[in-house]
């Protein structure tokens, strides 16, 4: 990998993930140290490079301007800040000039890459309001098909904003996704709170192919997936979730004894989801509290997932196994949700944090 330092930059109040994320972008480079980068390091890889830049130094942060840096406008060249959400990571990049995603799908997938890349779980892109909200999100996955909506990522995006129009404390924001209006309202603590709108319920609408048990949704279903009989509520929260606390006449699943990566495929391909599906494995700890594990439509086992938490709370109140108000744990920590009754709304609380900005060569 050839590496050649091109410019000064740097930021970020994130320490440890930064300097995780950027060692591993850093790949053979393990001599250097992980104070404040005075350099920018450019990689060269056939199809894109990269450059990343990171400090733990919080006065350095201070001097350094996101919006500034996101200005820089060389052709060829996509400027981007590195967000997480409890370990669910995006690539943001500022499209408020342009309705039209500044990269291809087929770009985003290689961006997220983790190894010839710079590694993420999707990229998301902050566009211009859409009949009268004050901002549109669109979000590619890591392996380039576009969700309708990603409730990490609203996190990411409402601080991102807030970073880019230079907001302190409390806001809140109007967004379009494709799963409507959202609204996210940056708390006096950094965290964010979404309204997320109302749960989807009915089978076509999810979209699930399996027939509705319960009214028209499809709460605590027999679902087939190699031959094992799973028992599944259906949930779309703009985006399809299958919900599944375990096996028909099994005990209740111990998440943690789960093997994902050969078992999450299967869901999520399975003939009775048409739009591909998200799937939850959930495990009850309490009436109030739950932990899960995820397997994304379009990127695999994440950390975290926003939009799968408010629905598994809809599939275990819908399934009577919680109340309304739950902390879900998911593998990146802990998100607060709520189902209220009075307005059908779902609400999700939890972190955003940014952790490096960057440059790609396209
Ligand atoms: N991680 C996201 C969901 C992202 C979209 C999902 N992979 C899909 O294809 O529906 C979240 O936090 O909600």
């Amino acid at each position: 990998m050839e590496i050649a330092a091109v410019s000064t930059v740097s930021v970020a109040p994130q320490s440890r993930r930064v300097s995780n994320a950027f060692s591993r972008n850093l790949g053979s480079v393990s001599s250097l140290s992980f104070g404040f980068f005075e350099k920018e390091y450019c990689f060269k890889s056939p199809s894109l490079r990269v450059s990343a830049a990171a400090s733990m130094d919080a006065v350095t942060a201070e001097k350094f301007s996101p919006a500034s840096f996101l200005d820089k406008k060389e052709t060829g060249v996509l400027h981007f800040v590195k967000y997480h959400g409890l370990g669910n990571d995006f690539i943001l990049v500022d499209n408020r000039d342009s309705s039209e995603p500044k990269i291809t799908q087929e770009q985003a997938a290689k961006l997220c890459d983790r190894n010839f890349g710079v590694g993420a779980d999707g990229v998301i892109f902050a566009m211009p309001g859409v009949n009268g909200t004050d901002y549109a999100m669109r979000i590619f996955n890591s392996d380039g098909s576009e969700p309708e909506m990603c409730g990490n990522g609203v996190r990411c995006f409402a601080r991102f904003i807030a970073e880019l129009e230079n907001l302190q404390g409390k806001h809140s924001f109007t967004i379009h996704t494709g799963a409507g209006l959202i609204v996210p309202e940056i708390q006096d603590d950094g965290q964010v709170k979404v309204d997320m709108g109302t749960p989807i319920l009915k089978a076509q609408d999810v979209p699930t192919k399996l027939s509705g048990n319960k009214g028209e949704a499809v709460v605590e279903a027999e679902l087939v997936v190699d031959g094992v009989s799973w028992n599944v509520t259906c949930v779309s929260m703009g985006n399809p979730h299958c919900i599944t606390f375990g096996k028909k006449g099994g005990p209740n699943l111990k998440v943690d004894d789960l093997n994902l990566p050969e078992i999450g495929p299967k869901f999520e391909h399975h003939e009775m989801f048409p739009a591909r599906t998200n799937t939850e494995f959930v495990e009850v700890l309490s009436r109030s509290h739950l932990k899960m594990r995820v397997w994304e439509r379009g990127a695999g086992a994440t950390l975290a997932c926003g939009t799968g938490a408010c629905a598994l709370v809809v599939a275990a109140v819908l399934e009577g196994r919680a109340d309304r108000k739950c902390t879900v744990d998911l593998p990146g920590g802990p998100l607060e949700i709520e189902w209220k009754q009075e307005d059908n709304h779902i609400y999700m609380t939890g972190p955003a944090e940014a952790v490096f900005y960057g440059s790609a060569l396209l």
